[in-house]
């Protein structure tokens, strides 16, 4: 401890009374001490002080606080704190300041200050207390190095795993998806066997047929829309299968939505589903066929029967590929493949304002025209032998010879009902024929009421044909021998045919 008083800013007797004794105190005391004067000039130390800054105490005493240790101690935040201690009456606890040494290198330090008083005369100084709390701070310092390592390990698992779970969520609503399209695929599927749809191959090779091979083997591997006409029965469905059994979308069922089979107010949500709740017994969500068509082909037969105000929507997914289900507001990408088909003259139909002129040139981007039989007479004799066979197969007969006399009348028919005509009218041969010769019970001579077909428009000529079979039938629309199964159409498309060509019961039948 210093003898020598240097120039404090306290009387110097006063200090010398503190001084007695105090030193001995003072270096009992194994924390760095040191008292201040009132100009914060110090005014002793004690040993331990000495020891860790190692300094003696002629450098130290009357020394201004923040000129010690290289000015280390030179902080503007702790000048104000000591500086307030006196005229304040504060004290100030752990204000922490880093200090390097020379001999052991950086120290973190605690500085603790407080007004003691000098007696007798109650003179004020400053007890600055120094605890050296290196080893806790780094000890705290390297937890918390710590805890953030882990943390930020942590964080990153953390979001690692929300985008693992992330993308298993969107598997799995993508299953969830595919599984309900699946599932409506099957549903279809399981429909069509029902309906024995069993389509060969297209049978024929007159030119016009030709002709219409070399179109669908053009347009298959593409996605353009086609558009297939044709009069009724003339096989616009089997172009339609050959298309989408020649494009890449074959592995996947062609699905099939007839627009005359269902009335107005179910076939919006036949083609593009509804949500729960949408309209009055809508008990569950249903997915429409332009969904389950996603990734394949739809077919939307009899095109020109879809109600005008659907039009505008099916325009938008012919163009945007996009729909929105009945009862709901967001819209559904969907890429399917459109083949619709028709036998009316739908530029006639869009000048009497029953067809939007829009809709009907994007459907007529790749048209493909069906002949009618009548003008492919070469393919009637491999029809007729096709069918001969496989209707008799499926009814167990031996049919072997067709008379050519037979031949030359199906030739010289007109067949309005066309290929599916023909079928018919064999298929009642087969049955009627009892040894192994053709024999045909349909009189197909009959004329058509005075005009020959080439004198009357396509649409009479069908209700001609409708009519004529219709009387033949008593006018039995439905069921067993009706009207419908002769011409092969289901009843609810004959009903729409019916109305369309404004044909009804006589009187005494209704
Ligand atoms: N070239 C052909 N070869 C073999 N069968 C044919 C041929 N053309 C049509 N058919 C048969 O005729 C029937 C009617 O054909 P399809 O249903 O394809 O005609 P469509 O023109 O679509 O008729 P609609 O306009 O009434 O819907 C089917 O049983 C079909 O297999």
């Amino acid at each position: 401890m210093g003898q020598k008083i240097r120039q404090t800013g306290c009387d110097q007797r006063t200090i010398e009374a503190f001084l007695q004794g105090a030193d001995i105190v003072l270096d009992s005391i194994r924390e760095p001490l040191l008292v201040l004067d009132p100009a914060l000039k110090v005014v002793i130390a004690n040993r331990s002080f000495y020891l860790t800054f190692g300094v003696n105490p002629k450098e130290t005493e009357g020394a201004l606080i923040y000129d010690l240790g290289n000015r280390q101690w030179n902080i503007p935040r702790l000048k104000e704190l000591l500086e307030d201690i006196l005229p304040g009456n504060t004290l100030f606890h752990d204000f922490e300041v880093e200090h390097d040494f020379a001999t052991i290198g950086r120290k973190i330090m605690h500085l603790n200050a407080r007004r003691i008083y000098t007696e007798p005369d109650q003179t004020q100084l400053i007890l600055l207390a120094i605890e050296d709390v290196t080893d806790r701070v780094s000890y705290r310092r390297n937890l918390e190095g710590l805890v953030k390592k882990k943390t930020a390990e942590l964080t990153v698992a953390l979001e690692e795993a929300e985008e693992k779970n992330r993308i298993a969520e969107t598997s799995l609503s993508e299953i969830k998806k595919l599984k309900q399209q699946l599932e409506a695929e099957r549903a279809y599927l399981q429909e069509e066997i029902k309906l024995e749809y069993n389509h060969e191959h297209i049978i024929g090779q007159s030119d016009g047929l030709k002709y219409v091979l070399y179109k669908i083997e053009q347009i298959a591997d593409s996605d353009t829309t086609v558009l297939v006409l044709g009069e009724t029965g003339t096989g616009k469905e089997l172009v339609a299968r050959a298309i989408h059994n020649l494009s890449r979308r074959k592995n996947r069922t062609m699905l099939k939505v007839n627009c005359a089979a269902l009335p107005t107010n179910l076939i919006e949500s036949e083609l593009f589903g509804h949500e729960k709740g949408a309209f009055t017994g809508a008990h569950a969500r249903h997915t429409g066929r332009f969904e389950v068509a996603n990734g394949t082909t739809l077919f939307l037969d009899e095109i020109g029967e879809l109600p005008l105000e659907l039009q505008p929507k099916l325009l938008r997914v012919l163009q945007d590929g996009e729909f929105e289900r009945l009862g709901s507001s967001h819209s559904t990408k969907v890429d399917a493949r459109i083949i619709a088909a028709t036998n009316r003259n739908l530029e006639e139909e869009v000048r009497n304002g029953n067809f939007r002129e829009d809709l009907w040139y994007r459907l007529n981007v790749f048209p493909i025209t069906m002949p009618p039989l009548r003008d492919r007479l070469d393919d009637i004799p491999l029809l007729v032998e096709f069918y001969v066979k496989k209707i008799s197969r499926r009814m167990g007969k031996t049919i072997e010879t067709i008379p050519s006399k037979i031949m030359e009348t199906l030739q010289a028919y007109p067949w309005p009902g066309n290929v599916r005509e023909l079928e018919n009218v064999l298929e009642r041969a087969v049955i009627n024929s009892s040894g192994t010769k053709l024999r045909l019970v349909d009189e197909l001579k009959r004329p058509f009421r005075g005009l020959s077909s080439s004198e009357k428009t396509l649409a009479a000529v069908e209700r001609d044909h409708i009519v004529r079979v219709l009387e033949q039938t008593q006018w039995k629309v439905g069921g067993k021998n009706s009207a419908a199964e002769i011409l092969g159409l289901d009843r609810s498309t004959l009903r729409a045919r019916m109305r369309k060509l404004n044909i009804s019961p006589p009187k005494t039948i209704k």
